[in-house]
């Protein structure tokens, strides 16, 4: 589907002089719309299947779908040799590292918040509302805020690493996972400077909404999946990344996709609304199906359809949810 031009009105370019446009390692047709970087992605019950037979979960979609298909067929043999349930973490099989008992030396590692603190995550699709949901709480209430580290993702050394990932998904979309773990474990585990911090995304949306729709969409290679989900489970044993509250602003995929050409940020123009509808999904499959990965924290689910004004009453209606833990009712 050809990405829409950007409508007028808000922009948020800054920062998006990277090296992307200029990348020659770019799909020839990213950028112009004709061929949509991230595809849309298999279902949960298609993955848990082939997964179950020892056999990679991703569905190839594009000119090289048939050499892919080949190309996974070996890689699914040798991943069946390890056993096909360890490649998906929050499932009964635990992974090589996963429930493995701490040994002294990665005790030294962990990093435990202080108690009494709480982390309250805000989730979403792209241009659901979320840095306007942070805004406004930050605004109106005494917390910690931590946005998403875009402008870090943006600039690596001078490299645009998000753009470079929606011109190219194949090539730099592991690029981009690996630093936004990265620097998603550097925001969880930064001392915190007041008893609340409300955090934008997490650790645990990357891992299993963005990396897992580039894993299923076939534009990350098994291995890479596989190295960063060592990588996630590592993590998870040894140091604090715990989330006391996630809110979910759930929304269609429509509405974002209409948001995102309002805010018109320079390289995600090229994002076609499947892209949106495959994000949505694994969102739901995540935090309201519970298909896949657990979730170990409560769950609040705040329609986010709605105008700003409706949005706002809802933050006042359970402003008490998110921020006093004691009067949590309506979290799944
Ligand atoms: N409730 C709303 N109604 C209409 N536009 C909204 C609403 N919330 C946010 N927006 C606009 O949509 C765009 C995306 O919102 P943003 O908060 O940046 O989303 P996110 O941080 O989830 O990507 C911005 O241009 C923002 O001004
Ligand atoms: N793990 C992630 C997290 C975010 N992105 C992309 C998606 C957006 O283009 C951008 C920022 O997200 P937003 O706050 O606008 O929802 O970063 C990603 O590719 N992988």
């Amino acid at each position: 589907m050809a990405a829409e031009r950007c409508a007028a009105g808000p922009r948020d370019d800054a920062g998006s002089r990277g090296d992307a446009g200029a990348d020659p390692t770019g799909d020839p047709g990213a950028g112009t719309g004709a061929e949509p970087a991230p595809p849309q992605s298999a279902g949960a019950e298609e993955v848990m299947a082939r997964r179950r037979k020892g056999r990679a979960g991703a569905v190839r979609c594009g000119p090289a779908a048939a050499g892919w298909a080949m190309w996974r067929r070996g890689a699914a043999w040798a991943w069946g040799r390890r056993g096909a349930g360890t490649a998906v973490p929050g499932t009964a099989v635990p992974g090589p590292s996963a429930g493995a008992p701490l040994s002294a030396a990665a005790h030294k590692h962990l990093i435990k918040k202080d108690a009494g603190k709480r982390i309250i995550c805000i989730e979403g699709n792209i241009a659901s509302g979320k840095t306007t949901c942070l805004d406004y709480f930050a605004q109106t209430t005494s917390i910690e805020v931590l946005k998403e580290p875009l402008a870090k993702w943006r600039n690596v050394r001078g490299h645009n690493i998000l753009g470079l990932m929606y011109q190219d998904a194949s090539r730099w979309g592991i690029t981009l996972q690996t630093y936004v773990q990265l620097t998603m474990l550097e925001q969880h585990t930064r001392p915190m400077i007041s008893p609340i911090r409300m955090m934008e995304r997490s650790i645990h949306s990357a891992k299993h909404v963005f990396v897992e729709n580039l894993y299923r969409s076939g534009k990350m290679p098994e291995v890479d999946y596989a190295v960063l989900s060592e990588w996630f489970d590592w993590i998870q044993n040894n140091t604090d990344v715990s989330v006391d509250l996630i809110v979910y602003l759930q929304t269609s995929p429509k509405v974002c996709y209409e948001r995102l050409k309002t805010r018109c940020r320079e390289e995600e123009k090229v994002i076609p609304l499947e892209y949106l509808e495959a994000i949505h999904e694994l969102y739901e499959e995540w935090l309201i199906k519970r298909a896949l990965f657990e979730v170990s924290c409560p769950v609040l689910v705040i329609g986010a359809d709605h105008d700003m004004q409706k949005m706002v009453e809802k933050y006042e209606e359970n402003r008490d949810q998110i921020l006093n833990p004691a009067n949590r009712q309506r979290c799944l």
